[in-house]
């Protein structure tokens, strides 16, 4: 897999981004960098922006001020390279009775570099070799050999989240956490460079939490893969993520999870029903 980021060099730098939701300054004067192969956590309270600010660096809504740079582009100009970024939304918000499989939507996923418009140039060209005798079928190979390398593709990512056995049915039936499974899969069904969670383990039961932060940790330990997530799971966070953003508006603190879950950030962060929270769990 080719690189474009050297190891030391943030993947994603976010510089004092401001971001209104109408009238409604949702997000102030948020910095923040990933490094390549790093899981990051964004926690917060309700309301403190965490969806707004994820949406924001994917460039799914404006911001006011500010800057967003992924693998050294302004986020705006990214080009192809938005293939190597993979999102779970919070709500993924569809009509149940499209008549769309697991599989099918899993596959949706499959658009790769050199399968866009060069790949649809150079097939063009096959055509016209193959209407002049010149191309011995060598389209309708590299297609076939094209379908089924995506079929293989999607079966493993449906595999590595444990619902294969959902392939054929169909979207609307699914469970609130086994469509969170598929959505994670559409991510898998490619290599990425960063994938970005916002409270994707939501709704999953406790084993599904722990598969999951298992592959995390196997993307990134063993194919270099980049995490951004939103959790409200400060445990799992504090276990297995490399950086925490505390946010509340604005940036609260940003640092490893022994540093920035302290309970004097935690309260700063949440306020005084988080000391409440404290007491009733330990
Ligand atoms: N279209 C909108 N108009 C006005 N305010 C909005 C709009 N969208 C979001 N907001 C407000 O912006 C704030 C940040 O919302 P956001 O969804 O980013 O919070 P969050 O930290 O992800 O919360 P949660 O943990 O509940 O998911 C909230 O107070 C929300 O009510």
């Amino acid at each position: 897999m080719t690189s474009h980021i050297s190891n030391s060099h943030p993947i994603v730098k976010v510089e004092n981004l401001t971001i209104y939701q109408h009238s409604y300054c949702a997000v102030r004067d948020v910095s923040f960098a990933l490094l390549p192969g790093t899981n990051t956590a964004i926690v917060g309270p309700n309301g403190a922006g965490k969806s707004t600010l994820v949406q924001a660096v994917l460039n799914l809504i404006p911001y006011s001020v500010g800057k967003v740079e992924i693998f050294d582009r302004p986020i705006e100009r990214l080009g192809h390279l938005r293939n190597q970024l993979g999102y779970v939304p919070q709500n993924f918000v569809f009509d149940r009775s499209f008549p769309l499989s697991v599989s099918e939507l899993v596959g949706l996923g499959w658009i790769r570099e050199g399968r866009g418009a060069l790949a649809l140039a150079k097939r063009g060209e096959a055509q016209r070799d193959e209407v002049r005798g010149e191309g011995r079928g060598s389209f309708w190979r590299s297609w076939n050999h094209g379908q089924q390398e995506k079929k293989a593709a999607i079966a493993q990512a449906l595999r590595r989240v444990g619902v294969y056995h959902l392939r054929n049915q169909a979207i609307g039936t699914l469970s609130g956490g086994e469509m969170k499974r598929v959505l994670l899969a559409y991510c898998l069904v490619l290599p990425r460079k960063l994938l970005v969670l916002d409270e994707a383990f939501a709704g999953v039961d406790a084993q599904g939490t722990a598969d999951f932060y298992n592959l995390l940790h196997e993307l990134q330990q063993e194919e270099g893969w980049t995490v951004l997530q939103v959790s409200h799971d400060i445990d799992m966070v504090s276990r297995h993520c490399d950086r925490v953003i505390c946010l509340n508006q604005t940036l609260v603190c940003t640092g490893t999870p022994e540093v920035a879950l302290s309970a004097q950030n935690l309260l700063a962060t949440y306020g005084p029903s988080f000391s409440r929270y404290q007491h009733n769990h330990s």
